[in-house]
């Protein structure tokens, strides 16, 4: 079971979670003059993106992408790379390239074998993760009913992005989504794992003992992934 970092409140979590992700790029630039990142969307990064996105790092050699996407274009409200642009892409940061999973096609599926050749392009590789986590205990768009869960959890499978059809999370119904597969996960130098709250505490620690097959926070345990689990209570 992976250690959970406690933070004492909400500025000194955000502010471990983008030092962490900053360590992590510094070291993958100093390495190899280039870094990937890729970010969660939902509601708990925006805090974390903030400070990330003043980080003094050589944005210009930094690629920027998603853990997953809503299948929407940016104008809908509910993109994340439209949340990603308000909230990372400022400052020095706004000096990186950013690398959608989004593009028009005709179908969800056609749109992730395209998203999937533009990450394979950057490398195949994320140097740095910062992923959220719902309260049904699903990561990315790895949502626990979803026909999709099993082949995005399969760890011998090659890095892609797949499609993920519409479905339930915790709190109701989900758009069609474009998600990354656990073996990119399991081959990023660092995830950081960003929660608050008591409730996503225990989620966490019950998902973690349970099983690799069907839930994502078991097969990031069982598959060795690099995880910082970084947690205040109240954010
Ligand atoms: O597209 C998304 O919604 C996110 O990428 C998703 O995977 C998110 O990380 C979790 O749903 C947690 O969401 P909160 O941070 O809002 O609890």
């Amino acid at each position: 079971m992976p250690e959970v970092e406690t933070l004492p409140d909400a500025d000194s979590w955000a502010a471990a979670c983008a030092a962490r992700l900053t360590e992590t790029l510094s070291a993958a630039l100093a390495e190899s003059g280039k870094a990937v990142f890729a970010g969660a969307g939902g509601s708990t990064p925006s805090p974390i993106y903030a400070r990330l996105s003043q980080a003094p790092l050589d944005w210009p050699r930094i690629v920027v992408t998603l853990v997953d996407e809503r299948y929407v274009p940016e104008s809908s409200p509910e993109s994340n790379a439209a949340l990603m642009k308000r909230t990372l892409l400022n400052g020095p940061a706004a000096t990186s390239r950013f690398v959608p999973l989004y593009s028009p096609q005709v179908t969800v599926d056609r749109a992730a074998a395209v998203a999937a050749h533009a990450l394979a392009t950057e490398g195949g590789h994320l140097d740095a993760v910062l992923l959220g986590m719902g309260e049904d205990g699903h990561i990315c768009s790895m949502f626990p009913e979803s026909p999709t869960l099993k082949s995005l959890l399969s760890p011998k499978l090659n890095p892609t992005v797949l499609g993920v059809p519409t479905g339930r999370d915790g709190r109701g119904p989900t758009l069609e989504r474009l998600s990354i597969n656990l073996p990119y996960l399991m081959g990023a130098r660092r995830v950081v794992l960003a929660l608050t709250g008591a409730a996503k505490r225990d989620v966490f620690e019950r998902e973690a003992a349970g099983d690799p097959n069907t839930q994502p926070i078991a097969a990031l345990v069982a598959n060795g992934v690099p995880l910082d689990v970084l947690w205040t209570e109240k954010a």
